[in-house]
């Protein structure tokens, strides 16, 4: 791999970092970090147009030409960070213990998954090492995927949405000065401001994704800087007009004064199960191993999402209570509902007067389906959470196997 920089890479003098430093300087600093180096105070002038090309920063690794044998399948769990306990309490949920002695310990067992071994890296060093055919299987957030895995073919997406790690890679600016009435990309690619002598700068950690993004939406006078974290105080020191960064809860850009536009958003992400295409058609075992995670997971997240509703109704045969309970759109369950009925003993006489119904309900309709359960004269309503679904099949497995071809 190289470091890929324009021809014309010139140099500037040093910035002024004084309160009064206006933000759009004519000269402004910025530091490319790529690797180990650290190139101060420079400045791409002419090559303004995005560059798509790959850098030491986020560089993909060509997949290995043969699969290296060996015995057990590799699942990549972040190391550290916010996706790190997330992802081996998602496992848990779905029965998946990682056996973890201590957290320095970068390698752990599955007991339920003997042929499996947890190997715990960087997130972005697990896309790296699936591409490097180290790893397998990973766990890593689709921001992660996309920047990294830069459409590798290699890479395959088994599950996109792991239900964590919410949050969207965008485009912000700040909420003040010439910004104040600037609501979208094009607003801002439209400003006066920029040519190619005084291009719109960009702080950002997707040096991949930045200016993919920028070319696609043809705005030609933008470059990029980039730093490791807390890029939202880039435009009030001056080294930024505006960032591309991951938000979620939206505080961050708040309390720097900053503000998404219309038309920024770069991509959504969530955290996500993907697989070595090699791995899985070639590596003995994988995928057998994914199908079972995969099953194991969207039997889970299903699941997560209903609530098992049980109701008492008085009716004279199964039929005519079906018929009164699907005539309201909340009430149709998975499948359907299960109606069995309800043995009375009174005066030494056994009687069906009741049935009780079973259904899954989604748990944001929950109100709304017991005030239309109480409209059919649906009475004692049991509500309890339903642990896994498994379906025949998951969709998800008819798909991969598609991906895969076979
Ligand atoms: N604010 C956020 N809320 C929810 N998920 C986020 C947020 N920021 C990042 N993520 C998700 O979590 C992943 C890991 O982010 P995290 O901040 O833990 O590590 P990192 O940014 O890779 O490393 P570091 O911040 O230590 O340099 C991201 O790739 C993204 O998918
Ligand atoms: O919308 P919010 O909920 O405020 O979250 C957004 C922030 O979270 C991430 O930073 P992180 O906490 O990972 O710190 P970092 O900059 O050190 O990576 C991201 O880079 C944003 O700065
Ligand atoms: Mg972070």
């Amino acid at each position: 791999m190289s470091i890929l920089l324009p021809a014309n890479l010139q140099q500037c003098p040093s910035p002024s970092l004084s309160p009064s430093t206006p933000l759009f300087s004519p000269c402004p600093s910025t530091a490319f970090s790529f690797g180990r180096t650290r190139l101060r105070c420079l400045r791409l002038v002419t090559s303004c147009v995005a560059s798509v090309q790959s850098t030491v920063a986020n560089g993909s690794v060509p997949a290995p030409a043969v699969v290296v044998e060996r015995e057990q399948i590799r699942l990549g769990l972040p190391s550290k960070g916010r996706m790190a306990a997330d992802s081996i309490d998602l496992l848990k949920d779905c029965q998946i213990f990682v056996k973890q002695v201590n957290p320095r310990q970068y390698v752990a067992q599955i007991p339920q998954l003997p042929n499996t071994e947890v190997w715990f890296q960087r997130p972005k060093d697990i896309v790296r090492k699936l591409l490097s055919g180290d790893l397998d299987l990973g766990i890593v957030g689709l921001d992660t995927l996309s920047e990294y895995g830069q459409e590798n073919e290699d890479l395959i997406i088994v599950h996109e949405a792991l239900n964590f790690g919410d949050c969207h890679l965008s485009i912000a600016i700040p909420n003040y000065g010439i910004y104040e009435n600037i609501n979208s990309l094009k607003e801002l690619a439209e400003m006066p401001q920029w040519s190619e002598e005084r291009p719109l700068r960009v702080a950002t950690g997707f040096t991949y994704l930045g200016p993919k993004f920028m070319e696609e939406n043809g705005i030609k006078h933008v470059t990029f800087s980039t730093a490791d974290g807390a890029l939202e105080a880039a435009p009030a020191m001056g080294i930024a007009d505006c960032i591309l960064d991951l938000v979620s809860s939206g505080t961050t850009l708040k309390e720097n004064n900053l503000k998404e536009i219309e038309g920024g958003v770069v991509l959504e992400s969530q955290a996500a199960l993907v697989a070595s295409r090699r791995a899985l058609t070639e590596r003995k075992g994988a995928l057998n191993t994914v199908h079972e995670i995969l099953e194991r997971l969207e039997a889970h997240l299903k699941a997560d999402g209903q609530f098992t509703v049980v109701a008492n109704m008085r009716g004279n045969s199964a039929q005519e209570v079906a018929e009164r309970v699907l005539s309201q759109p909340s009430l149709s369950g998975l499948q359907g509902p299960t109606i069995s009925p309800v043995y009375c003993k009174q005066e030494g006489k056994v009687s069906i007067d009741y049935y009780a119904i079973v259904i899954c309900v989604p748990k944001k309709a929950l109100y709304e389906s017991v005030k239309q359960l109480r409209a059919v004269g649906g009475s004692g309503v049991l509500i309890s959470p339903l642990t896994y679904i498994f379906d025949e099949e998951t969709p998800r497995w008819g798909q991969l196997l598609r991906k895969l071809k076979i």
